[in-house]
Order: C-alpha cells, then structure tokens, then sequence
C-alpha cells in the first residue's frame, strides 16, 4: 500500500496532537547503545525509521519492549554484542550512521553499509562522518559495499571544525566524544532543535556538554553513563505541517505546540503567504483571512523568498511544504535550499496539478501562484516532506488525486493518514493490486 487517493477540496479543520521528532528520536536511539543501563523512553512515535533501529537492537541481543499505542519503549543493551561480518546496520536511513560512534566505543569495530542516503535530496556526504570517526581514532577502511571502522583504543579526546553544520555529524561527534579520554569540542556545529533535543538526553545520561543550542559544542568525555527516563517533544515539523495543511485547504487546525519560542521564523514564513500564526496556552492555530496572497516586498526587482539553511535559517525539511503553498497563493515567491543540491527536481510533479512552477537552478524554485488547479496522478520521489507536499497540494483541489509511493511519510509521521481524517480529509492507502 504505497500509493494515496485523496479526495480535495474539504476544509480541514480540527485538533492534533503532534508527535516527536524523528529526527530527535533516531539520534536518541543511537545513544542509548553508548550505556548497558535500563533506558526508558516516553512518547516514541511508531514510524519505520524507528522499527529498524529497534531490529537491530534485538538482533544484536538487546532488550527491546515497546509499546507503541503507550508510546514507551524500554532498552536495555547489558548483554549486546555486535559482529562486523554477520550484523548489518539498517540501510535507505541516514540515522544508521549514528550507530557507528557507540558500536567503537562497546565493541571497536563498526560496519556501515554504503546505503545510508536517506530522503534523495541530491549529494549527502559520508565524508565529514569518516573524518570525526578519524579524529577520534578510527581507522577507516573501505570493502565492497560498505565501510569497516575499527579502534584499537579508547577513543581520543580532540577538537574539530566541521565544514559546514553537519545535523547527523554532530550528533556523532557529541556521541563519539562522550566516550573519550577528555574534553572534545566542535566547531561550526548544527544546532537545530532536534540536535538540542538528543543533547538534553546525552545530558541526562551522564554527560557534560556545554554550548547546546550554539555552534560550539563542548563534551567532557568519559563519564561513567547511566539509564534513566525521557520524554520526547513535540516536533515542529509535524506542528508546521498540519498548520499549512489547515491553511492551504482554507480550515483550521489547531496544534499543540508546547515550544512555540522555536517558531518565530517559521511564523513569519507563513506571514509572507498571508498565513497568522497564534501560539495561545500550548497550541497554535493558523488563520487566513481571505485567499491565500504572496506578500510583496518594497526591494525593487526582487521577490518574496524563502531561504532554507542550517538552523537558525528557515529548515530545509519544511521547504516542500511551503512551495505547496507558493502554488496556491496568488503571486510569486523564490524558493531557495541552501543545502541541498537535488531536492527541488519534483517540481515537474506540481504541474501535473496545472502549477506553473519554474526551477531556475539546482537550488532555487520559483513558484507563480494562485491559478487554478486541477486533480492529477503523481509520483512522490524518495523524500518524506516532498510526498507531504504533493499530498498538501491534492488535499486542496476538488477531486481525486492519486500519490504514488507515498510511502515515505511512513518514516517521520506516525498515524499521519489517520490524523488527517480526524480533521475531515478524505484520504486512503490504494489497496494493492
Ligand atoms: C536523520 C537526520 O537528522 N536527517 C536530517 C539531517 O541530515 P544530515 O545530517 O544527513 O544532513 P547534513 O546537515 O549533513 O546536510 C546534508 C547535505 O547537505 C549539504 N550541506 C549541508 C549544510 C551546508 O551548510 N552545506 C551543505 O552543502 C551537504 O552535501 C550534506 O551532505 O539534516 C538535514 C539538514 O537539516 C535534514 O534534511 C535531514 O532531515
Ligand atoms: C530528509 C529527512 O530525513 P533523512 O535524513 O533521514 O533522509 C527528513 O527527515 O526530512
């Protein structure tokens, strides 16, 4: 069932309670290998990502209880053993890399298959991962198909500068640093909110980080590590998605939101599409009043543009979303993905819709908003949010749409269908044929 029907044009409107961050919850997942104390963890969404880190933790000779309905998960990695020639870390997820820094640090060795891309948004580099795994000590060799990383001791303490603010290479660098001999730092580090997020777990296993929230990063390693319990936030991608969807399909959502100080970018993202945002006692709503209307800008020769990069720019994860609402809204806006060199290629699906969209390079998007639409039959391409979008799309055009392999959503949004008819959507899996 990897394909949507989707019947458009209702208004959604409604309540939803957000689930966590993947992107929070993979990087937790990876750490917890660093301690062989009981872990328990609260509100773990039920996503695929999720489920394979949980098989190879069982594989492994983990305990592993979850329960998905509660949202709990207990792990306990005490009797965990890890063999490079029989084990293989979960592929087509870039979250696997992360399980390389506690497999050194347990066992001296790590095997990475050569399938960590992820969502297929263009080049997505292994390299600056091999050179935190070289600082620490690693030696990094190549064999068919996959990379084999071994240590001889324990990891050493160092201070490195990323190139760029790498979300998935400092969290490696964090976890690779909390076994060390010392105090490590980082340079240039990402410091989104999810990379926030797995630093506050790091913190309540044991380990001293200073600079969260920064581009440096300080860990004082070696700390014996202990268990414990975590709560998940909410996560604002999925807060950001349901408020668009309430918007562009001319509704209401009303979304709890209980971290609202991370959203006043993404707040005046929606302003520029004529979209208000209200964060009152720990939800937030979207208002529109009237069409949905580009703003123009006073610059002469310019136009409304929305500019993705590292946090604390508008994230490049929320991008697809709000180019479906460039497509609905009168006027013209720039789309520009500063990260990314091949995650606006699906721009050709949009004018299956009748969208008149031009791509004028690998990283910016123009869309000419606000003609009408008609229902079409798309192809999603590999990419969480760009299947959302499409989705996005549909659910605002009289009729039926299809989405092939919508399957990604899956990864990051759980009970996403579901939610969506809580808030009238008509919308289904295609049963298999
Ligand atoms: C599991 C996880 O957490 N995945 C997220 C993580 O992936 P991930 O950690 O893989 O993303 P990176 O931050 O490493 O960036 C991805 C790619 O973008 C390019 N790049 C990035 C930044 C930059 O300033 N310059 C540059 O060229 C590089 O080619 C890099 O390989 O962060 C991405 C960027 O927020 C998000 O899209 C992913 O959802
Ligand atoms: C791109 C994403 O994930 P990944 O890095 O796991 O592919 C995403 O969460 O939007």
């Amino acid at each position: 069932m990897s394909h949507l029907i989707v019947h458009g044009g209702r208004p959604l409107r409604g309540q939803i309670l957000p689930s966590a961050n993947k992107n929070a919850v993979l990087p937790v997942l990876c750490a917890t290998l660093l301690s062989d104390k009981p872990i328990r963890l609260h509100n773990v969404p039920e996503i695929t990502d999720v489920k394979k880190i949980l098989d190879i933790f069982r594989l492994l000779g983990s305990q592993v209880a979850v329960d998905f309905k509660a949202g709990t998960l207990d792990l306990h990695h005490q009797h965990t053993k890890f063999d490079p020639l029989v084990h293989r870390l979960p592929e087509e997820m870039r979250s696997s890399i992360m399980l390389v820094p506690p497999l050194l640090a347990r066992f001296g060795v790590a095997r990475l298959e050569d399938d960590v891309k992820g969502c297929t948004l263009g080049v997505r580099e292994i390299d600056p991962h091999v050179e935190v795994f070289r600082r620490f000590g690693g030696v990094v060799e190549r064999t068919a198909g996959s990379l084999i990383i071994r240590t001889e001791a324990t990891l050493q303490a160092n201070d490195h500068w990323l190139d760029y603010a790498s979300v998935t290479t400092t969290e490696n660098f964090v976890l690779a640093a909390a076994s060390a001999n010392g105090v490590s730092t980082l340079t240039n580090a990402a410091c989104e909110p999810h990379v926030q997020e797995f630093c506050r777990f790091m913190m309540m296993l044991g380990v001293p980080i200073q600079g969260v929230g920064t581009s440096r990063v300080t860990v004082q390693g070696g700390a014996q590590l202990g268990g414990g319990e975590f709560h998940f936030e909410e996560d604002f991608h999925e807060i950001t998605t349901f408020l668009a969807l309430g918007a562009i399909t001319d509704g209401e959502i009303r979304v709890k939101n209980t971290a609202p100080t991370q959203f006043p970018l993404i707040d005046r993202t929606f302003q520029k599409f004529g979209i208000e945002i209200e964060h009152r006692d720990g939800w937030s709503t979207a208002h529109r009043d009237g069409p949905l209307k580009v703003r123009q800008p006073f610059t002469a020769n310019t136009l409304t543009k929305v500019e993705a990069a590292p946090w604390p720019y508008f994230p490049v994860d929320l991008l697809p979303i709000f180019i479906a609402l460039g497509v609905q809204a009168q006027g013209s806006a720039l789309f520009w993905n500063k990260v990314y060199d091949g995650a606006l290629g699906w721009s050709g699906e949009l004018s299956k819709f009748g969208a008149h969209v031009f791509q004028s390079d690998p990283h910016r998007l123009i869309t000419f908003g606000g003609s009408p639409l008609v229902p079409a039959v798309v192809e999603s391409p590999y990419i969480i949010r760009v299947a959302i979008a499409l989705l996005m799309v549909a659910a605002s055009v009289e009729g039926e749409s299809q989405i092939m392999n919508a399957t990604p959503i899956r990864r990051a949004h759980p009970g996403f269908i579901e939610n969506l008819r809580s808030v009238g959507a008509e919308v289904e899996w295609m049963a298999d044929e």
